[in-house]
């Protein structure tokens, strides 16, 4: 179902925009691309100016600065270790951020919210590469049910406001993403900046091995986060439906594969040790985003490029500063 009050979003570039998380891996890109088309009217609040769990203060929030459109990129994020240890963390605020931010925004008259959720909302067997239909039709991976059932209460709260009260929410489930601004902590995050981070410090150590998690056999699927708010503006001008979209590259690489490519591009010439008592999490979950490219979206930074990138980004603002 595609709405007929698609379309307006880039006619509106002074119209108040909230973006939530503005300083995160996706938050930050979202706002990059917004300012590249020039949208000037974004309004911004960090964790500490603004707790998104506190519901009072950001219904408060809402009253007085009335945005017209609300793009929701905050979250409990983390790797497969930070969720298999923090259930509580995952479920709990990310069910508060997500309740009080789509509830207020539709209370004070937003017209148009975009959340966000991820591709562990599909049972961890589902069939590849995975539909939007395949939401429900089965068991979780288990590293990561908490953030998941968080996930889908916020698809379902989105499609519930939308039967109830014609609301305009959308939903977009981006695959594993990366890039600039993106969390380098050893072990709370994903395994793309993890492995830039031990590869470059193994480097500068001059080390014989750099330990990786797992097996190296799962199958991921990796974005740019610029190609993901590419995805995420075009879907607040085109898209105005009651189903959630996948927003994916298309392509897989096995954890093995992307570690030889992490290897190659920080320059480490020693060997790679694999931990197996390290969870390998879901075997495969390749999307199959072909809504999204139907109505005219596509990825464009392939990964060994969006690698070299983040690489850099990673020299130039991180690796300075430790
Ligand atoms: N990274 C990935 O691979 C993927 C991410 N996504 C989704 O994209 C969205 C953004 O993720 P990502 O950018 O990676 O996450 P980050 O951790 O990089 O950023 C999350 C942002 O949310 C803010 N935040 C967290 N808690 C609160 C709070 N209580 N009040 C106010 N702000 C808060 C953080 O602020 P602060 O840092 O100050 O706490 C931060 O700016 C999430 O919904 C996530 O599920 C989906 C698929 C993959
Ligand atoms: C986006 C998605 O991210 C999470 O799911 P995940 O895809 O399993 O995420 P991950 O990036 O942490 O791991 C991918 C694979 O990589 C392997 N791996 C190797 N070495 C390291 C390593 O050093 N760190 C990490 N984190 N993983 C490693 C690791 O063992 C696993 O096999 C969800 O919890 C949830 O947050 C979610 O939605």
């Amino acid at each position: 179902m595609v709405d007929t009050n698609a379309g307006s979003f880039f006619s509106e570039k002074s119209a108040k925009i909230f973006v939530a998380g503005h300083r995160g891996l996706v938050g930050s890109a979202i706002v990059r691309k917004l300012q590249s088309f020039g949208f000037s009217n974004l309004v911004l609040r960090t964790h500490s100016e603004l707790d998104l769990t506190v519901q009072s203060a950001v219904d408060a929030f809402f009253a007085s600065e009335k945005p017209k459109f609300v793009i929701l990129a905050a979250a409990k994020v983390g790797g497969i270790h930070a969720n298999n240890t923090y259930p509580a963390d995952f479920i709990a605020i990310n069910l508060q951020i997500q309740t009080n931010v789509i509830h207020s925004s539709f209370a004070h008259g937003v017209e148009k919210l975009l959340f966000l959720g991820s591709s562990c909302i599909y049972p961890k067997f589902a069939p590849q590469p995975i539909t939007e239909s395949a939401l429900l039709t089965g068991p979780l991976e288990p590293t990561n049910e908490w953030y998941a059932i968080a996930k889908i209460a916020g698809i379902k709260m989105c499609q519930a406001y939308r039967i109830q009260h014609n609301w305009d929410a959308v939903s977009g489930m981006p695959t594993n993403l990366y890039g600039p601004n993106d969390n380098f902590h050893p072990e709370n995050s994903h395994v793309l900046p993890a492995l830039i981070r031990r590869f470059h410090e193994a480097k500068v150590r001059g080390d014989k091995e750099v330990v990786v998690w797992g097996s190296g056999s799962p199958l991921r699927e990796f974005l740019h986060v610029d190609d993901l708010a590419d995805a995420v503006v075009f879907m607040m001008d085109k898209y105005s439906g009651l189903s959630h979209l996948n927003v994916g590259s298309g392509k897989e690489v096995s954890i093995k594969e992307l570690a030889e490519l992490v290897k190659e591009v920080v320059g480490f010439d020693g060997e790679l040790v694999w931990d197996k008592t390290k969870p390998d999490g879901t075997p495969r979950k390749l999307m199959d985003s072909s809504k999204l490219m139907e109505l005219g979206w596509e990825p464009k930074i392939s990964l060994k490029d969006g690698l070299v990138d983040t690489y850099k980004w990673y020299l130039e603002n991180y690796a300075m500063k430790q």
